[in-house]
C-alpha cells in the first residue's frame, strides 16, 4: 500500500506567472473545443454587466421622478423609464438563459477536446512511462481534470470579468451619487475579496497530496469489484481485507479533506461576514445622511439597491475567484501532461524500415528498469536473420521478456543498439516498426469483445472478411470451438456483456495465437506460446510454426524444452546475460545450463533418471517432441 505520508511538494517557479500560464492555456484549450459557443459567452457576458448598469441608472431616475419630481414632469418620464427598464430586465433574463445553455454545450466539448489530448499521449507515451508512478500520478490529475477544470477556469474568468463589470459600474454610479460612501465601501471591499479567495488554493494542494493514495484507492476498489480478481478475492478471503485497506485509504483522505475545508470555511467566512458588515455599515450611513439631509429619499433607496446589488457581486466575484484559483493549478498539471506531445512526437518519429529486412543485430545492450537497481539484461549481443526461428531460454527472471519487449521497440536500451539492416532502433519510425512486429505476450489480453474482433485487433488496418480472420484461427487451432460458439464468430468473449461466454485458457490462448498469427508482420516474437495449450494442440502448432512463419523471423520464449528444441538456434539466458548458444544438438552436447534444465524437465516425464541425450532423442511420453 502507498505510503499515506507520501505528500508531493507543489512544483516551483513564480506562482502568479504559473497562474496566468494555466489561465492562457485553459483559453486556448477551450476556444480550439467550441470557438462560436466561446464568443457568445463573451458577448452574453458583456451584455449582462452593461444590462446591470443601465437598470442602477434606469432605477435611480425612476425613483427620483417618482418621489421628487412634479406630477406633469414625473408621467412624461417614467413611462421611457419604465419601458427600458423592462426591456433590460428582459434582455439580462434571455441573456443569462443562454449562458446558461452554451457554457453546458462548451463544457461538454471542451471534456472531449481535452480528453482526445489526453489520451493522445497517453497513447504516445513509451511502455517505461508506464513503469513510473509519477507519469500515473500526473496521468490521473489530468484526466481527473479534463472533463471539467479548463471549461470551469475560463468559466470563472468570464464571471470574474462579469462580476467586475458590474462592481465598477455599480460603484461608479454610487460615486455619482454619493462619493464619501464609494470611498468607504472600496476600502473595506478590497481586503475582503482578498481573504476570501484563499480558500481555492486549498483544494490543489489537497488533490496533489492525496493523488497517490487516489490510485491505490481506486485499485482496491477494481480488485473488489472486477469480474477478473473476483474469483482470487473469494477464494483467498481477501475482502474483509481489502476492504479495511480501502478504508485506511479513506479515513487518511478525509483527514486530509478536513483540514482543507477547514481552511476554505475561514475564507468563506471572512468573505460574507465582511460583505455583509459593508452593507450594515453602508446602510447605516445611508439613514444617518438622510437625516441630516445630505441625501434625498429617492437617493437613498437608490444607493441602497445599488448597495444591495454591490454585495451579491462581491460575493460572485469571490465565488468565481475562488474558481479560478482552485482550477488554475489543475489546469497548469493538464497543460504540463499534455506538453509532452510534442517530444513524445518527436521521439517516434524516424526512417521507415522495408518489410524485407534481413538482419537484427543487438548490440552490447544493456536495460534497466525504472526504479530498479540490476540490470534485466546486461551486455547482450546477437545477431538474428531473417527466416530464423530463434528461441530463448533461460529460468525465471533471467531476462528473456525483456529482451523480447526491447526487440519489439517497447522499450529503448540504456546502452548499446538494436539495429534493423544497420539502421538503430531509436532511429526507426516508432509505428512503422511495431507494424513490422508481431507479439504474442505471456499476459495476452483478453478483450471483452466478439471472438472475431479479438483476431482482427492483430490488424486493424486490413480490410479482410470472415473467411481470412477464420484462416487465423484454423491456423492456431481455434476456429472449431469459435464457430460452435453460440453466435459462431459473433460471440462476445466475456459473460460480463448481454450473451456473451468465456473461453478456457487454452481456448484464449489459440485466440491470443490467432490475433499475432493474423497480424501478417515480418518478426513474430512469441513469449510462451503454449503455456495454456494441451498437448496434442502443442504439437499440432508448433509442428506447423515452420510453415505458417515461412520467410518470417520467429523468436519463440519457452520453458517447454518440447517447442524450443526444433529452433535454428537456442539462446540460453541467465540473470540477463547470454551463457549459451546454439542448435539443441549443440547445446546437449555442451553439458551446460540447457542440458541441466533440459534433462531436469524430460526425467518429470520418465519413470526413471533420464541421461543428457545429445541428440534429443529423450522419450517424453506426452509424445510432444518435435525433431531437433
Ligand atoms: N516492469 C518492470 N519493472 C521492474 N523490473 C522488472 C519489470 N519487468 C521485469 N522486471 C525484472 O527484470 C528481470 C527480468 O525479467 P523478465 O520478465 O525479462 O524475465 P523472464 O526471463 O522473461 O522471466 P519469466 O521466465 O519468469 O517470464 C526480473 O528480475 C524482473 O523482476
Amino acid at each position: 500500500m502507498i505510503d499515506p505520508g507520501l505528500l508531493l511538494a507543489e512544483p516551483a517557479g513564480g506562482r502568479r506567472r504559473r497562474r496566468f500560464r494555466a489561465a492562457a492555456a485553459a483559453i486556448r484549450l477551450v476556444w480550439r473545443a467550441g470557438p462560436r459557443e466561446f464568443l457568445i459567452l463573451i458577448a452574453a457576458d458583456i451584455a449582462m454587466g452593461i444590462g446591470t448598469f443601465v437598470l442602477i441608472v434606469q432605477a435611480r431616475d425612476l425613483l427620483t421622478k417618482l418621489i421628487d419630481s412634479e406630477a406633469g414632469a414625473r408621467s412624461a418620464g417614467v413611462a421611457l423609464n419604465v419601458v427600458v427598464f423592462v426591456a433590460t430586465n428582459v434582455a439580462i433574463i434571455i441573456a443569462q438563459a443562454v449562458v446558461t445553455n452554451r457554457r453546458t454545450l462548451l463544457q461538454e466539448r471542451a471534456g472531449i477536446h481535452v480528453c482526445s489530448e489526453i489520451l493522445k499521449v497517453s497513447c504516445l507515451a513509451e511502455l517505461d512511462n508506464f513503469d513510473d508512478a509519477t507519469f500515473h500520478d500526473r496521468l490521473q490529475r489530468a484526466a481527473g481534470s479534463a472533463l471539467m477544470r479548463p471549461a470551469q477556469l475560463v468559466q470563472s474568468l468570464a464571471q470574474q470579468g462579469q462580476s467586475l463589470f458590474t462592481l465598477i459600474a455599480t460603484w461608479i454610479a454610487l460615486a455619482t451619487i454619493q462619493p464619501w460612501i464609494a470611498v468607504c465601501v472600496l476600502v473595506v471591499v478590497v481586503p475582503v475579496w482578498i481573504g476570501g479567495t484563499r480558500g481555492g488554493e486549498q483544494y490543489y494542494g489537497f488533490v496533489r497530496q492525496t493523488t497517490p493514495v487516489d490510485r491505490s484507492r481506486g485499485y482496491i476498489f477494481n480488485l473488489l469489484t472486477g469480474r477478473e480478481p473476483a474469483k482470487e478475492v473469494r477464494a483467498f478471503n481477501l475482502a474483509e481485507h481489502l476492504t479495511r485497506q480501502w478504508r485506511t485509504i479513506m479515513e487518511f483522505r478525509l483527514v486530509r479533506m478536513r483540514a482543507m475545508l477547514r481552511k476554505q470555511l475561514r475564507a468563506t467566512l471572512i468573505s460574507s461576514v465582511g460583505t455583509n458588515l459593508v452593507v450594515v455599515a453602508a446602510a447605516g450611513a445611508l439613514i444617518l445622511l438622510n437625516r441630516a439631509g445630505v441625501l434625498s429619499l429617492a437617493e437613498v433607496a437608490t444607493v441602497a439597491g445599488a448597495l444591495l446589488l454591490f454585495s451579491q457581486r462581491l460575493s460572485d466575484s469571490v465565488g468565481s475567484a475562488n474558481q479560478f484559483f482552485e482550477s488554475a493549478p489543475l489546469v497548469e498539471d493538464l497543460q504540463d501532461f499534455l506538453a509532452l506531445e510534442p517530444s513524445l512526437l518527436e521521439r517516434g518519429r524516424g526512417e521507415r524500415v522495408q518489410r524485407d529486412f534481413s538482419t537484427i543485430d543487438v548490440d552490447d545492450v544493456s536495460f534497466t528498469y525504472r526504479g530498479s537497481e540490476r540490470p534485466a539484461v546486461e551486455h547482450l549481443s546477437l545477431t538474428i536473420r531473417t527466416g530464423e526461428v530463434v528461441a530463448l531460454v533461460g529460468e525465471n527472471g533471467s531476462g528473456k521478456t525483456t529482451l523480447a519487449k526491447l526487440l519489439a521497440g517497447l522499450y529503448t536500451p540504456r546502452e548499446g543498439s538494436i539495429r534493423v539492416d544497420g539502421v538503430d532502433l531509436r532511429e526507426i519510425d516508432t509505428k512503422n516498426w511495431r507494424e513490422n512486429v508481431a507479439v504474442l505476450f505471456q499476459d495476452y489480453l483478453k478483450y471483452a469483445l466478439s471472438a472475431k474482433e479479438n483476431i482482427r485487433l492483430g490488424s486493424t488496418e486490413k480490410q479482410v472478411g470472415l473467411d481470412e480472420i477464420r484462416a487465423a484461427a484454423r491456423a492456431a487451432g481455434a476456429d472449431d470451438f469459435l464457430q460452435a460458439l453460440p453466435s459462431g464468430y459473433e460471440t462476445t468473449l466475456s459473460p460480463q456483456f448481454n450473451l456473451g461466454q468465456d473461453l478456457s485458457l487454452g481456448q484464449w490462448q489459440r485466440v491470443a495465437l490467432a490475433r499475432a498469427f493474423f497480424r501478417d508482420a515480418p518478426l513474430v516474437i512469441l513469449d510462451e506460446p503454449s503455456a495454456s495449450l494441451d498437448a496434442r494442440a502443442e504439437r499440432a502448432i508448433f509442428d506447423s510454426v515452420r510453415e505458417l512463419y515461412t520467410g518470417r523471423t520467429v523468436v519463440l520464449i519457452s520453458h517447454r524444452f518440447s517447442t524450443v528444441r526444433s529452433a535454428d538456434r537456442i539462446i540460453v539466458l541467465d540473470q540477463g546475460k547470454i551463457i549459451e548458444q546454439g542448435t539443441h544438438t549443440v547445446l546437449m552436447a555442451q553439458q551446460g545450463l540447457y542440458a541441466e534444465l533440459f534433462t531436469l524437465q524430460a526425467s518429470g516425464f520418465l519413470d526413471g533418471p533420464t541421461p543428457a541425450d545429445p541428440d534429443g532423442e529423450v522419450a517424453l511420453s506426452t509424445g510432444s517432441g518435435a525433431d531437433g
